[in-house]
């Protein structure tokens, strides 16, 4: 006798037309590929305008050397980019995401891959990859039998960043070998995807100067807009049409703290799955519960990973968001509260460094920054999470039992008339006595 029932063939085909019979609910799940091309592009045609105008004067012999296009997550950047070089007529194309190289010289390898298959190893030095390039571009061209070409750098944040190599000389060497290509009649121009304006990273200014101002915005998408992008994927992928308030509830969702199309769509998914399994039509309980489901799975998935102190700082942003209900902290604020719970015997990493993370940690989607001017004292940046922070807490659990004392103590400490910080509403986290004996308590991170 078995305590566990026995798996065979019968019961196996069993439970796959069960699955087989619940997918019979979408016409065609590839509508909520998040990760191709989406069948049909809605709205932008003032993006596209806007990069056609730079672009097109290769038809008369003349392309921008680098045209930055920047705007949030989801915001169709990628999309519309690759829309506009995939119809253009007689031009070349190299199309890299920079998010597979953390480095410069990694960056140019990706490059050189898609242009020629072949890529160099590190001994062989940044020079000697991008004297590659250029040849690399020529034998392209030559054998296409074109004379321009694009080379798309997507998520070029990824080495924008990179502290330890030098951007600013890699995009410098780029701009040089197009320089010198022109001289020989190709006309190449690179175009960089990313969240900043690229004005805003460390770049010389024989570099910036070089860009000039082409500078396209990708502003978030109303949620108007996402409700009819939503609209259009929901009636070619599901049988049965969704309710304007439940796609309206999507996009609240994914507009009001994340502003992205793309996980506007992966909740609607999700939500259609949900309701699926419970053969119900979506409702705004699925939606909610699919929101819940797609943040803990995405910080969790990404907290399991991440490293050391970076789960650190998650840990801090979370705890000081949990506890004082303020969402925005300053770089400052989370710097003091991380040098105060990290054990003795780890390395505090100082505050550039944290600085970098939070960076990182804005880069990854954990964390949204804000920067704000403080007048004569110059401007400083801020971070919130983009998510609930019992979230974060609950990665965390042993602690995250402590968090709810600790909020109960910052109220009633607030709210004590003898208290001197209670009328300053921006009662700073770590000023408080209260907190800090907990901080101590949680000292052993
Ligand atoms: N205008 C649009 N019409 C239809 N679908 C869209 C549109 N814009 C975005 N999407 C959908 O949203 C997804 C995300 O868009 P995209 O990858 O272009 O955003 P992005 O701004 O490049 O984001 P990231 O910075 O995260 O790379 C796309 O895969 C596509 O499915």
């Amino acid at each position: 006798m078995f305590l566990v029932e026995q798996m065979h063939k019968r019961k196996f085909q069993k439970l796959l037309k069960k699955e087989i019979d619940r997918m019979t609910a979408f016409k065609d799940q590839s509508y909520f590929d998040t990760l191709s091309a989406p069948k049909k592009i809605l709205g932008r045609e003032d993006k596209i305008q806007e990069l056609l105008g730079m672009i097109v004067g290769y038809k008369k012999n003349f392309v921008p050397p680098l045209v930055s296009v920047y705007g949030r997550s989801g915001s169709g950047k990628s999309t519309l980019v690759k829309f506009v070089l995939d119809n253009l007529p007689d031009i070349s194309t190299c199309i890299v995401n920079l998010r597979k190289s953390k480095t410069i010289f990694g960056a140019s390898n990706l490059i050189l891959e898609e242009l020629q298959g072949k890529t160099i190893t590190n001994s062989n030095g940044l020079n000697k990859a991008i004297e590659n390039v250029e040849s690399a571009i020529v034998q392209k061209l030559e054998h296409e039998k074109k004379n321009t070409l694009f080379i798309l750098l997507d998520e070029a944040d990824s080495i924008l960043n990179d502290k330890r190599g030098n951007p600013s000389d890699f995009f410098y060497k780029l701009l040089t070998i197009i320089e010198d290509l022109k001289k020989q009649n190709y006309l190449v121009s690179i175009i960089t995807i990313s969240n900043n304006l690229f004005d805003q990273y460390n770049l010389d200014d024989r570099v910036k100067s070089r860009i000039g101002n082409n500078h396209i915005l990708f502003d978030p998408y109303s949620k108007d807009e996402i409700v009819d992008i939503l609209k259009e994927i929901s009636d070619k992928a599901l049988h049965e049409k969704v309710d304007l308030p439940i796609l309206q509830q999507c996009a609240h969702l994914s507009s009001s703290i994340h502003g992205d199309a793309r996980r506007a769509i992966d909740l609607l998914h999700s939500a259609a799955k949900l309701a699926i399994k419970e053969n119900q039509p979506i409702s705004k309980d699925h939606v909610a519960q699919a929101n819940d489901l797609l943040d803990s799975d995405f910080v969790l998935q990404f907290l399991k990973t991440a490293p050391y102190h970076m789960k650190v700082i998650c840990y801090v942003i979370g705890q000081s968001t949990f506890v004082s209900g303020k969402q925005w902290h300053y770089t400052s604020a989370i710097e003091k509260v991380y040098s105060n719970v990290l054990p003795e015997d780890k390395k505090n990493l100082g505050y550039r460094r944290v600085s970098d993370l939070l960076n990182e940690l804005a880069q990854a989607g954990i964390l949204e920054s804000s920067t704000k001017t403080l007048g004569r004292y110059g401007s400083g940046k801020m971070y919130r999470l983009k998510f609930p922070a019992d979230i974060i807490g609950k990665y965390f659990p042993e602690k995250f039992v402590l968090w709810e004392q600790m909020k109960n103590e910052y109220y009633s400490v607030n709210h004590d008339p003898d208290v001197k910080y209670n009328r300053d509403p921006r009662l700073k986290f770590d000023r408080f006595e209260g907190i800090k004996k907990y901080q101590e308590l949680l000292g052993q991170f």
